[in-house]
């Protein structure tokens, strides 16, 4: 059976999403979001459910009238009640485009558990509701709750009697996300072989994610004929959510070549949406969610980089580009390589040669070994450090400090003085003191102290403390600069950098 060429995208974020616990939305959000929904060219917004309160009701109202202009089908839901379809035919009346959604469930559970009605009984409304709608709107769909544990028999029945009261969109939801692909994708082709009309009507996929399948479900049921996906942006909805709709998007748009259909949609607008909704609800995208998650197109393996600067296809099956992202980012951690870390420097500005670079590139390793995020910034850091450091007379080789309330406050310290090692231990009012006091020790200076200013290169508790010393001696003035996630590591080679720059200038003095 084969697939529609374009694939309706049916939007329920603002009702099926909403209904998720806690991610309830204001008007002016959900206004919005219908604009972004709008412009990215979604066939449908299910915009809510207008008889569950008069906010939801003039939250549809409003959406209808903002897009009454655009092609958009705006539809609200409604149970078979008289009223509740009165409510939504007021509700969405506005729309260029207006729908009325109307359902009932078809299952034994559902049925004779939670409505407390026999099949005729079931049948009956089912008849009656899609008539009612029909003479408010031209556009009704239907909706068998829970189909995919309804009996097939009755469920055929079922659509027969909504197509002949008028409904021109069938909607099969797997509303408590059971199936499983090859079985959902079945029932479509069979009910549409089965069903007198079947051909009259649009067939709509509604899946739930309790299994992880409903985007899966959702396009083996396209495989079978079905024209519309009902799903979600971030794949919000009730319990583990609907269908995401960037991953359907995506995934007919790159596999265009086996599936055979494809969207109108724009997706480049597809992460300002998934941002959107997050902001909106306060649920974060999880940072490995495909399409729209901080990682979906981050690399921070050398030999995945490697191949990301050699040819972007190696790694990636779609551009960033394509779905609202600015670029790919090759993310500099511990499993990066030297050809990342080379590409990395360029864009910051820095040309280092063979030695500089394998030096640097030692020194981004070990940092990158102590800290979880190696930011632009640290690397910055790090590179300035080295390369403001010439041929020093004294270098920092070992630290150990003893702090706290108890007291006294002791540092150890290694140095290499002129290539000979030398160690010490000093006291200090406080751990910096200590340090400072220790190099003193080994080398003997007249040097002030001017200036002592920390402050962190980035944000978290391990970010790398940028340490600033300011030394001055007879009239001249020396600054040292270092980083380190150690405080007092980064102090201590601070306070050297500023010494040996002064020991250069000493020396420059006295040969003029
Ligand atoms: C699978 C889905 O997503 S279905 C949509 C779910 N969404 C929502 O429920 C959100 C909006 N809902 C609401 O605001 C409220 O539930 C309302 C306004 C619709 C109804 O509220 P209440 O009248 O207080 O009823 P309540 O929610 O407690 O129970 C639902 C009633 O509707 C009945 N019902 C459920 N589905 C349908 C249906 N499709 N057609 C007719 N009646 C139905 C239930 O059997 C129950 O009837 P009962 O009161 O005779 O036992
Ligand atoms: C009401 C229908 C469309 C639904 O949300 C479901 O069955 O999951
Ligand atoms: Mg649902």
């Amino acid at each position: 059976m084969t697939a529609e060429p374009h694939i309706r995208i049916f939007d329920t974020t603002m009702r099926d999403g909403e209904q998720s616990p806690g991610a309830s939305m204001t008007m002016r959000e959900k206004l919005d979001l219908a604009e972004l929904l709008c412009e990215m060219g979604v066939d449908v917004i299910e915009a809510g459910f207008p008889a569950a309160s008069t906010g939801d009701f003039d939250c549809v109202r409003r959406i209808a009238e903002q897009t009454a202009k655009s092609d958009t089908i705006v539809c609200g839901l409604s149970r078979s009640t008289p009223q509740d379809i009165d409510r939504c035919g007021e509700a969405v009346r506005a729309s260029g485009n207006p729908r009325i959604h109307t359902f009932i469930a078809t299952s034994p559970i559902h049925m004779e558990q939670k409505l407390k009605m026999g099949e005729n009984a079931v049948l009956e409304a089912i008849g009656r509701s899609v008539s009612q709608a029909r003479n408010l709107v031209g556009d009704v769909e239907w909706s068998a709750e829970d189909a995919t544990r309804s009996d097939f028999e009755f469920l055929c029945r079922a659509v027969d009697v909504a197509i002949s009261a008028g409904a021109r969109t069938i909607n099969l939801p797997d509303t408590v996300g059971y199936a499983h692909p090859e079985e959902y994708g079945a029932m479509f082709r069979k009910i549409r072989e089965t069903v007198p009309d079947a051909d009259k009507v649009i067939w709509s996929a509604h899946c739930h994610n309790d299994l992880g399948l409903a985007v899966a479900n959702s396009l083996a049921a396209v495989q079978n004929g079905a024209g519309q996906i009902e799903c979600a942006i971030n794949g919000l909805g009730e319990r583990a959510g609907n269908a995401a709709l960037e991953e359907i998007v995506m995934a007919l748009r790159v596999r265009r070549d086996a599936l055979k259909c494809e969207t109108k949609i724009d997706t480049t607008k597809l992460a300002r949406a998934s941002k959107m909704v997050s902001q909106i609800t306060g649920f974060p995208v999880q940072y490995n969610k495909a399409i729209v998650g901080k990682n979906a197109f981050a690399h921070e393996s050398g030999i995945h980089q490697d191949g990301m600067l050699k040819n972007a296809q190696t790694y990636e099956i779609m551009n960033p580009e394509d779905v609202g992202v600015s670029k790919t980012s090759l993310v500099m951690g511990k499993h990066s390589g030297r050809h990342a870390f080379r590409d990395k420097l360029k864009a910051l500005g820095y040309e280092l040669q063979d030695e500089a670079l394998n030096d640097a590139f030692k020194r981004f390793k070990d940092l990158a070994d102590r800290k979880k995020h190696v930011f632009d910034d640290d690397i910055m850091a790090l590179v300035d450090e080295q390369l403001s450091r010439g041929d020093e007379r004294i270098s920092f080789k070992r630290l150990r400090v003893v702090a706290g309330s108890e007291g006294p406050q002791t540092a150890e310290i290694d140095l290499e003085v002129d290539g000979e090692t030398k160690w010490t231990t000093a006291r200090g009012n406080g751990p910096v003191d200590a340090v400072f006091n220790a190099i003193r020790e080994i080398v003997p200076h007249t040097a002030v102290l001017e200036l002592y200013q920390v402050s962190a290169v980035t944000q978290g508790t391990d970010a790398q403390a940028e340490v600033s010393v300011r030394l001055a001696e007879d009239g001249i003035v020396s600054t040292g600069r270092s980083a380190d996630p150690d405080t007092l590591v980064a102090s201590a080679k601070a306070y050297l950098h500023a010494l040996n720059k002064l020991e250069i200038r000493r020396q420059k003095r006295i040969a003029a």
